[in-house]
């Protein structure tokens, strides 16, 4: 799924508008009419979790963000992505790709999860769950499908009637929602969605965040269909106004046209909407987010739903945004996918489908069956301290475990009696340099060890020691294969300009948000207000991939191109997650894959790991790095 910034939606809009001749009415009905579809799917959501037939319950409720969401909902078409807040007891997880991808990675119940994924390949699944939309409990257009009509007769004639059931809701006289209104696009998407809801039997009433007469073009084409509709409406800072007397909010008052933080009407509908305790639906992004960095500006909306229009944005992904948006669903509105592709979006959401079809990735690691040992590859990893000696355990247990052949840990000799024995699977080779610790003269032996291995990973539990700048230099510039870097080998290189050594393989770096501050020398603070922008300027400056980790970790490529992985819990945020990524890229990398397919696949594979680990806690505090080897 292809991720883009504000501007390049911009193009693609103009070049559907423009090139293909589709008037922006038609991009405007549609989406009014993906987000009238989500407003209705999770009335249905509510309602059916309250027991109740149909809608009628008023509140945030199970829609809300933080609430649970079920995969037995009554679906719209298009692809999803969802979270639940952090700790919510009985969250789940899905991956559905499109294709080859599918059945190997469908999973359920991630029990408490803080990080409740789903997403599902547009146009596959998709169709299918508009058609389930019918069987929502006492539903029009099921009844006329015949199912639970007896004596219509659908089934033994062949002949059936449907109805436009992701349009309809039983119950909805019990459901009366505010569209809140900006003046630009955003604000004609909400009117539009705003003229499908009262289809439905909801009650509607608009909120114009700036005189109605200030509306322009297709918005207020929108405006007089709703006016002409007798759609009530008032305007903000004119008109007597509760936004609590609702069950729920459309938030359309800033999309893609935002800029800066909101100001006037916009600023106070928006801290009045979060502070009503509704459940808030947003058109296109939240209201106060950056849609490319993630960004939330002071207020923004805290929304259950958003419903993304054509693309995901870059922001909807990185936090805080990502905390902001609740449950992402992306709806087509008629903007052909391949302009993004052609359009050349760098930013992919790294789906099973992106690691299949665009990566190359073999989901199924198949092994052949004359396999052996030397088949899948030997990793050497040059790591551990006295300090921390269970780092370059974690990495090489983890390496193993990624299915590569043979692990080769370089670690200091006075290292060797406290951890021999530990994992019987390891190769040992302590090095000396004279004083049994890393010193520069190491060097040499750890090259020497690299000769006949496929990759080298460096860094983990290493500390720092004199000479350790020409120490690395000469590993960077002189061994075979690929290589990664990590923890401690970070801050040497954050210590000299490394882009004027030499090097003829690929190098991978796994800075957490701190190391990443470092090398780039910024704040952590800067590092996290645009994640996907910095990982992607400095993978094309420094020719590296860089792994820049943390909750959404980004996997840019020196080519440009960046894969963001929704994978992983907030259980991982524990000692020795980094050292097990490492060992997985690495382990990796010996059985052959590139640079790009290790990094992303790691990653992906590192979240799944630390999910099922999650689950398996009583509580996911619990996790400690180690689980994770263990889940793999
Ligand atoms: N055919 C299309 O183009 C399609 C468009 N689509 C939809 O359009 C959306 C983009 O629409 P857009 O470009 O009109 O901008 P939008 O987000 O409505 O905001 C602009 C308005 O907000 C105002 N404003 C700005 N910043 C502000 C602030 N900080 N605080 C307060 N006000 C602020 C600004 O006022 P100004 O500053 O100019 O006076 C201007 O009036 C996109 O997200 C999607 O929903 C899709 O359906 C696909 C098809
Ligand atoms: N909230 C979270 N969601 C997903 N992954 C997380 C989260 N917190 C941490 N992780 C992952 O756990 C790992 C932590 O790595 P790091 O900070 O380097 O740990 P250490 O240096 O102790 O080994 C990273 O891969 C990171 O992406
Ligand atoms: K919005």
């Amino acid at each position: 799924m292809d991720v883009v910034t504000a501007e390049e939606m911009r193009a693609f809009d103009r070049d559907t508008i423009e090139r293909l001749g589709i008037p922006a009415i038609a991009l405007m009905e549609n989406a009014g009419r993906a987000i009238a579809e989500e407003v209705i799917a999770l009335c249905r959501r509510r309602a059916s979790e309250a027991g109740v037939p149909g809608g009628g319950m008023w509140g945030a409720g199970a829609g809300a963000a933080g609430g649970v969401v079920r995969n037995s909902e009554a679906g719209v078409p298009g692809s999803e992505l969802g979270r639940d807040g952090a700790g919510v007891v009985g969250g789940e997880a899905r991956h559905v790709g499109a294709g080859t991808a599918r059945g190997g990675v469908w999973r359920n119940g991630a029990g408490i999860s803080g990080a409740e994924v789903k997403w599902e390949g547009a146009g596959t699944t998709g169709g299918g769950m508009m058609r389930d939309g019918a069987e929502a409990a006492g539903d029009v257009a099921g009844a006329l499908s015949g199912r639970g009509a007896p004596g219509f007769g659908a089934d033994a004639a062949g002949f059936s009637v449907g109805g436009d059931a992701a349009l309809t809701l039983a119950g909805a006289g019990g459901e009366h929602w505010l569209v809140l209104a900006g003046k630009g696009n955003n604000g004609g998407d909400g009117l539009a969605a705003a003229r499908h809801l009262r289809e439905a039997g909801i009650a509607v009433t608009l909120v114009y965040a700036a005189a109605p007469e200030s509306l322009a073009g297709e918005a207020a084409l929108q405006r007089d269909a709703a006016a002409a509709m007798g759609i009530p409406a008032v305007v903000y800072g004119k008109d007597a106004l509760d936004l609590a007397a609702c069950s729920g909010i459309v938030d359309a008052l800033l999309g893609t046209g935002s800029a800066g933080a909101p100001r006037g009407a916009y600023a106070e509908l928006i801290a009045a909407a979060n502070a009503s305790g509704r459940a808030i639906v947003s058109a296109d992004i939240p209201s106060g987010l950056d849609a490319d960095t993630g960004e939330t500006h002071e207020p923004c909306i805290h929304a259950s739903v958003t419903v993304c229009l054509a693309f995901l944005k870059r922001g909807l992904l990185q936090y805080p945004g990502a905390g902001a948006a609740g449950r992402v669903v992306v709806r087509s509105i008629g903007i052909p996918a391949a302009l993004a592709r052609e359009g050349g979006v760098q930013v992919s959401l790294l789906t099973p489908e992106v690691l299949t079809a665009r990566l190359k990735v073999d989901l199924a690691r198949r092994r052949s069956p004359e396999g052996h040992k030397g088949t899948y590859g030997h990793v050497l990893l040059a790591a551990g301290s006295l300090r921390m000696s269970g780092a370059g355990l974690l990495s090489a247990r983890a390496a193993l475990r990624a299915g590569c052949g043979l692990v080769t840990w370089a670690l200091p000799e006075k290292l060797l009696p406290y951890v021999i024995g530990s994992v019987p699977e390891l190769m040992l080779a302590p090095v000396t340099g004279g004083d049994g610790e890393w010193n520069a003269g190491t060097a040499a032996e750890v090259l020497r060890l690299s000769t006949s291995r496929d990759c080298t990973a460096i860094g983990p539990g290493l500390g720092r020691f004199e000479g350790d700048t020409e120490w690395l230099r000469r590993l960077w510039e002189e061994t075979e294969g690929p290589m990664v870097i990590d923890a401690d080998a970070l801050n040497i290189l954050a210590d000299t300009d490394y882009r004027s050594w030499s090097r003829r393989h690929p190098v991978i770096l796994t800075p957490h948000p701190g190391e990443m501050a470092r090398l780039a020398g910024i704040s952590t603070a800067e590092v996290q207000r645009d994640r996907i922008g910095l990982a992607l300027s400095y993978a094309v400056q420094h020719g590296v991939i860089l792994v820049l980790k943390g909750a959404h970790t980004v996997i840019a490529t020196p080519e440009g191109l960046a894969y963001i992985n929704i994978t992983g819990h907030p259980g991982m945020g524990t000692g020795g997650a980094g050292d097990v990524l490492t060992g997985i890229i690495s382990g990796l990398l010996a059985q052959g894959l590139e640079v790009d397919q290790a990094a992303a696949f790691g990653v992906y594979l590192h979240g799944l790991a630390g999910e099922r680990a999650a689950r398996k806690r009583d509580h996911p505090a619990a996790l400690i790095a180690g689980d994770i080897i263990e889940a793999l």
